[in-house]
């Protein structure tokens, strides 16, 4: 009681003082502690409700998480977001509240019930928050559309470059870049050893520069990172630190250019330069006589009545989705068959035996590689390329997610990484043994793996990405042995920011005697 009346009497005061009615100091000193009581009560009430009334207050998350948005923000800035999570799973069970109003779910069930449609036909529509867009900071694309409608006319249109049929006619496209790879990589490998992770990055930016703008990167011939491709990553982490900064407050969303890093600031802005010259020039080339993945960009730019900057934002996130995964999947793999002889001497037979030069390989009868298939399916298991959680929102009248009963507005997600990861569903969970995906009579539950993820959300390249890898993979097991040089150590302590961040990857390649 007394502390209400101290606290008003100070308010009045400095109310006072500011009118210039009272002795200016003593008013400004007492306005000053209104102030601060008024946000500190304010503060505690918040944190009071989200501890212990707040409709998700059942579910269990550590204190810390669910007082603010803070912790989730830090959480995906921090680059190790993907250990942080499989920890507190491993605490609290398969759902963890990570924020107040924001659940985190690591099982087999909760992958279909979060992204496939309902049997009431609802679909969750993706999180606003977490892929902010706008007009002048980045332009909506498929990956971030957060309306059901437009994600669906979008996906539709789209997903007529990565019919099985168009795909096969462009299988050319892979094996012209593949090949120059090689060539390159049989010569500059005679002076030393090669750092994979930029090659593998120059290879897959090209193939897909060409499908989707009819024109490579020029990396595998310049035999050096392009400037594009090179802002990729950093202007993935600078969606993160947008996407931590609008969960603390959508307001504070133009902050961004003051608060992210420089280095990740600068980045991002030559990224979406880059990006907006490139479909500029895309545009002034017009129609040749191969249809590119921006062919179908403009027809939906006619549907959806999309303007330029849309148009970019569509084939630059269709870039980075498609480059930096597949080149991701390719490094990593390269470091672990390194680090497991046993599975890597089992490929190479495989594939050795299989074929008696690399002009038989073709992504059709890579299919009937059991052994590569399995090897695929391994690495995207245990490294899969998007370790996050992709969030979804929760539509009003609320919806049962693995069991549990969760409230309209909740944003739900699973995550890739932690449930690809799980004791509960693999044996030996962080080694890498692609037998686990050939045994009939295992116990590994191999549905808690979902790279692609599942649903309207599932990834529009996934038949594109098998494709690349298969042929990529069979054609370098073929041609070359690989041994790791150097000091690789931060191998084994990845960053992740939405992508991985990765450092360079020292390999010795032999060439082998075959054509
Ligand atoms: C190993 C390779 C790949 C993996 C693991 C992968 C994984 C994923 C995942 C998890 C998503 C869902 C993201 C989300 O909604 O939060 C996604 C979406 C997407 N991916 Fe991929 N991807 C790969 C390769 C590709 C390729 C080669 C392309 C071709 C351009 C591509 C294009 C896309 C697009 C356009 C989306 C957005 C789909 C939508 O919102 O409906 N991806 N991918």
């Amino acid at each position: 009681m007394f502390f209400t009346f101290s606290t008003f009497s100070h308010a009045i005061m400095g109310l006072l003082a500011f009118l210039g009615q009272f002795p200016t100091s003593y008013g400004w000193l007492s306005l000053a502690f209104f102030l601060f009581v008024t946000v500190t009560i304010s503060i505690g009430n918040r944190v009071v409700y989200n501890l212990y009334f707040h409709p998700l207050a059942k579910f269990p998350g550590p204190w810390y998480a669910v007082i603010s948005e803070f912790f989730f923000s830090y959480n995906i800035i921090s680059g190790s977001s993907h250990l942080r999570m499989r920890a507190l799973h491993e605490k609290y069970g398969d759902v963890v509240r990570v924020a107040p109003g924001e659940l985190s779910f690591a099982s087999v069930g909760s992958w279909k019930d979060v992204y496939m449609q309902r049997k009431s036909g609802a679909i969750f529509p993706k999180d606003p928050r977490f892929l902010i867009t706008d007009d002048t900071l980045r332009a909506p694309h498929l990956v971030s559309t957060t309306d059901i409608e437009n994600h669906a006319v979008a996906k539709k249109v789209l997903s007529h470059a990565f019919a099985p049929k168009e795909l096969l006619d462009q299988e050319h496209i892979i094996h012209k870049y593949v090949d120059m790879f090689a060539v390159a990589i049989a010569e500059e490998s005679r002076k030393g050893p090669l750092n994979f992770t930029e090659w593998y990055q120059w290879v897959t930016a090209d193939v897909l520069g060409d499908l989707c703008f009819g024109e490579p990167f020029g990396s595998v011939e310049a035999r050096k990172t392009n400037p594009w491709v090179a802002t990729v990553v950093n202007s993935v982490i600078f969606v993160a630190w947008d996407c931590a900064i609008g969960h603390i407050s959508p307001l504070l969303e133009k902050s961004i250019w003051y608060i992210a890093p420089p280095s990740i600031r600068k980045s991002a802005l030559n990224h979406y330069a880059q990006s907006r010259a490139k479909i500029q020039a895309r545009i002034a080339r017009g129609e040749g006589e191969r249809k590119d993945f921006c062919s179908y960009i403009f027809e939906l730019r006619d549907q959806l009545d999309l303007n330029d900057w849309h148009v970019a934002s569509y084939s630059q996130a269709m870039i980075v989705a498609g480059s930096e995964t597949s080149a991701t999947t390719m490094t990593i793999l390269t470091y672990w068959l390194c680090k497991t002889p046993l599975v890597y001497e089992k490929l190479k037979q495989e594939i050795r035996s299989r074929y008696a030069s690399s002009h038989e390989i073709t992504s059709q009868n890579t299919t009937f590689l059991p052994y590569l298939t399995a090897v695929i399916n391994e690495i995207l298991r245990l490294v899969p390329p998007m370790s996050f959680g992709s969030p979804r929102v929760i539509p009003e009248g609320g919806e049962t997610v693995d069991g549990h009963f969760v409230p309209g507005g909740t944003f739900v997600s699973v995550h890739g990484y932690v449930t690809a990861r799980s004791a509960k569903y693999f044996k030996d969970p962080d080694a890498f043994i692609p037998e686990r995906w050939l045994d009939p009579e295992g116990t590994d539950n191999l549905a808690a793996s979902s790279p692609f993820l599942l649903g309207p959300g599932l990834c529009l390249g996934i038949n594109m990405a098998w494709m690349e890898l298969r042929i990529l993979i069979a054609k370098m097991v073929f041609w070359f042995d690989f041994e790791l040089a150097g000091d690789n150590s931060g191998w084994e302590h990845l960053q992740n920011y939405i992508l991985w961040k990765k450092p360079a990857l020292w390999v010795n390649v032999r060439t082998r005697d075959v054509t």
